[in-house]
């Protein structure tokens, strides 16, 4: 293993008073692999066998090897996410705070999308989550990783954490899952160790108080902030949350743990915080707390200008009606796109439009270009698709060779799209022309190898 920085090596005692040899002995250990299953997109066999459960997380399991998970359809296909197990803590967090009421909830800082959409799974169709990442590169990546994970209730915007603050009072839940010096990745990713430095430290603390500075006023009365890093320092972690309990009108809340899961209680100064320590328990290093913004009003209805989408006439929602399954969503356009949502989400969106790029609205339907309707791979990916749309399951190497956009061979009755299906979930579309087809799979999803 590379060898460790020294001053790493020195502030130890600073975060784990005791056992630091069995903790540094974990870190030269390989890291763990885990996963969490997409309730939205059940197979008929699990993915991977053996999978042994994530105490704290339902959907989530550990596998005791790592495989080649892009060699598997169904890593395309948002059956699952690859996960570090630790960051499932969320889940106890998310069920502690919420009820079933609709919330708005805002995940800062969300690619490549792990959170967001272990958030997707836990929050209800009428809550909307705008899942946030300010650089351009890794909000695609983001916005391709939501679309696998098929659901209809999310934007993804990439905006600065001070013009998402200019939203006032509008979150319920926002979490910051902030860029950090990475020590909880020592064991998975060399690099972290290389990028290492105290001056580091201190700017990631830094940093951390400016994103939280700027994003705080968007946080509702009564709203929930979820802080977390995935690095052990103080500076980072504790230290930033007396902070944030002091400076702002914020109370630490105190999560249900079972004492089974070996995660660490940290209490001080009437905060609490969870940590993940990897020598006593399975995952990675991890840091997380919860605060509850104090006051009584509850959010005021925001005021928009003008809401940005138009419903489609009822003539034009019959139209669009033959590729979705029946839902209590309704079709709006906007710019020529076609979009299945919920009216109430309308509006939010379009006030979030005032202040924040948004990138990606689920579900976007389809487009059209010229008079043809393109219906688009988000869709594919949702499992909303009518059953009344014709569809063709592929084999495992058809599959493979479909996302690779590799050229093969199927049969095709009708001039039609086609849905293209791997083990009932749904990849992408194809459009039979008669004599060839064309395989619509989006070419900057392609996997960038060859299938034989
Ligand atoms: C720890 S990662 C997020 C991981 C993600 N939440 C997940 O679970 O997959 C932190 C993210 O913060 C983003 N980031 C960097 N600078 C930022 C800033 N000034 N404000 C907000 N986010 C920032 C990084 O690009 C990175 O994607």
């Amino acid at each position: 293993m590379t060898s460790l920085p020294t001053q790493f090596l020195k502030d130890i005692p600073n975060f784990l008073p005791e056992n630091q040899e069995l903790f540094l002995q974990s870190l030269s250990q390989l890291p763990i692999t885990s996963l969490r299953l997409n309730p939205l997109k059940k197979t008929l066999r699990l993915p991977y066998s053996p999978m042994c459960a994530v105490p704290w997380c339902p959907n989530g399991y550990y596998l005791s090897q790592r495989p080649s998970f892009t060699e598997n359809p169904l890593f395309w296909a948002g059956a699952f996410y690859v996960q570090e197990a630790s960051s499932m803590f969320l889940e106890q967090i998310f069920k502690h705070i919420t009820t079933d009421k609709p919330l708005k909830i805002l995940d800062l800082s969300a690619a490549p999308g792990g959170k967001s959409t272990h958030l997707l799974s836990l929050m209800n169709s009428q809550s909307l989550l705008v899942s946030n990442e300010i650089i351009k590169n890794r909000a695609d990546i983001l916005a391709e990783n939501l679309a696998r994970w098929g659901y209809t209730n999310y934007v993804v915007t990439q905006s600065s954490p001070e013009s998402l603050g200019k939203l006032k009072d509008f979150f319920d839940v926002i979490l910051v899952d902030a860029p950090c010096s990475g020590e909880g990745m020592f064991r998975k990713d060399k690099e972290a160790i290389n990028e290492w430095s105290e001056e580091n430290v201190l700017f990631c603390a830094k940093r951390q108080k400016d994103i939280l500075t700027a994003i705080l006023p968007a946080l509702a009365p009564t709203g929930y902030l979820i802080y977390s890093t995935c690095t052990f320092n103080r500076q980072e972690n504790e230290e930033n949350l007396h902070w944030l309990c002091k400076n702002f009108d914020l109370q630490s809340v105190k999560i249900p743990i079972s004492e089974n899961w070996n995660i660490t209680e940290i209490q001080e100064k009437g905060n609490y915080a969870y940590r993940f320590f990897p020598h006593i328990l399975k995952g990675e290093g991890f840091f997380i707390s919860c605060m509850q913004k104090k006051g009584k009003n509850p959010p005021k209805p925001q005021k928009i200008h003008k809401n940005i989408f138009q419903r489609l006439n009822s003539k034009e929602q019959s139209e669009f009606q033959r590729w979705v399954l029946p839902t209590h969503q309704e079709f709006f356009s906007y710019q020529n796109q076609f979009f299945l949502l919920n009216p109430e989400h309308t509006t939010w969106i379009s006030y979030l439009a005032q202040f924040a790029y948004i990138r990606q609205t689920a579900l976007k339907i389809g487009e059209l270009k010229g008079k043809d309707f393109i219906p688009s791979s988000e869709l594919a990916l949702s499992p909303n698709v009518s059953k009344e749309v014709k569809s063709l399951e592929l084999s495992e190497k058809e599959a493979l060779q479909f996302l690779s956009k590799q050229d093969f061979q199927i049969s095709l009755n009708e001039k039609s799209w086609y849905l293209a299906r791997y083990q009932n979930l749904g990849l992408g579309w194809l459009k039979n022309l008669g004599s060839r087809f064309n395989n619509y799979y989006p070419s900057e999803w392609r996997i960038r190898r060859l299938f034989s």
